[in-house]
């Protein structure tokens, strides 16, 4: 079946700062975190918090980190999703379905008002929006959406909508993260553990109904379960914990450093909720977290990358939005 050439599917994920500089990331990290969906303080409170202090200090310490993890067609997330996005162009062509296929960043670039913008003014009427989180949180897919809204707001005339309000129980995502761990046991032998690291969540966002956490577990479960994986070859554990407050626990950081202790000197990190590499796997996983893991006794680290361009990955990306846009009726 053949989809109308004025449908598009625009992949969005969180976004890189534009270089690895002070300059650029303090205008990303002036973007992402007065998002209240991120920060859910009173404007009052944060805002001044935000540009006296963290806006100062948080950059001197993440402009060398970027650098680390900078390659030559830019940062990691923003270069892999353009790949994801040519992907499932690719796929959806050959299955007949005739869409654009976009990228937009929810901060930094390309934004996801200019890139509506763009695909409205070339005569886009339907718009699937897949949001690369496949857990979903009020502080990633809500707040896509609410950049969506914002960039709607006031037009004449609104394209009809489809937003992917996360993925996590779909078989395909869970089969290629299976198979991605299968790989890395070929390649490097298999460990005693396999930890399942998720980026973290203030505590009070899970406790006003985020459903992330549960979502996260469940992930976990399906994979180690797709493993044959016995229940203690296996634990989840959440990373990038920001500010004080409590955040999901048990934090990622704290289980490295304890692992070794209780016994386990190899040890394999799975980040299932990335779905491409960035600053939270390649540098506070792979660089740190190994480190963490080695200095406490652990003798084998490995990380197991994200899905990044994986054909499996594609395939089931392309095989969502193909389901998605054929179960959409045509227009009257
Ligand atoms: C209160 C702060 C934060 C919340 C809540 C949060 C949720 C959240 N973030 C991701 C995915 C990513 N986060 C990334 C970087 C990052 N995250 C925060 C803070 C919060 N995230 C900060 C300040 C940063 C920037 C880096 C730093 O200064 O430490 C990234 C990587 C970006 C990159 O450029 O590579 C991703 C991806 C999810 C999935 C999530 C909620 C579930
Ligand atoms: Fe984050
Ligand atoms: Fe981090």
């Amino acid at each position: 079946m053949a989809t109308p050439a004025d449908t598009a599917v625009l992949l969005t994920n969180l976004g890189s700062p534009a270089a690895p500089t002070p300059a650029a990331v303090r205008r990303y990290l002036g973007e992402f975190l007065a998002d209240p969906r991120i920060v859910d303080l009173p404007r009052w409170l944060w805002l001044p918090i935000l540009h006296g202090i963290v806006l100062r200090v948080r950059p001197r310490r993440t402009v060398p980190l970027y650098r680390g993890i900078w390659r030559e067609d830019g940062a990691p997330l923003v270069a892999v999703t353009r790949r994801q996005a040519e992907g499932v162009a690719a796929r959806l062509a050959a299955a007949g379905l005739q869409v654009q296929v976009a990228v937009a960043m929810r901060y930094g670039e390309p934004g996801i008002a200019e890139t509506v913008d763009r695909l409205l003014a070339a005569g886009v009427r339907r718009l699937l929006v897949l949001p690369l989180y496949p857990q979903y949180s009020a502080t990633t897919v809500a707040s896509t959406f609410d950049a969506l809204a914002a960039a709607l707001a006031g037009r004449p005339r609104l394209p009809e909508l489809h937003l992917v309000a996360g993925y996590h129980a779909e078989a395909g995502y869970l089969d290629a993260l299976a198979a991605s761990v299968r790989e890395a046991w070929d390649r490097e032998g298999r460990a005693g553990h396999l930890l399942f690291s998720f980026h973290g969540l203030p505590r009070r966002y899970a406790a006003a109904g985020d459903p992330y956490p549960v979502q996260c577990r469940a992930t976990a479960a399906a994979v180690a379960a797709r493993l044959g994986l016995a229940p203690q070859a296996w634990s989840v554990a959440f990373q990038s914990r920001f500010g004080p407050g409590a955040w999901l626990e048990p934090a990622t950081e704290a289980v490295l450093a304890e692992l070794p202790a209780r016994g386990v000197r190899t040890l394999q990190v799975l980040c299932p909720g990335f779905a491409a590499d960035c600053l939270e796997t390649l540098e506070e996983i792979a660089v740190r977290g190994r480190e963490t893991f080695l200095a406490a006794g652990g003798e084998r680290f490995g990380y197991v990358p994200a899905l990044n361009d994986r054909a499996d990955h594609l395939d089931f990306l392309a095989a969502l939005c193909a389901r998605r846009l054929r179960a959409w009726a045509p227009p009257c």
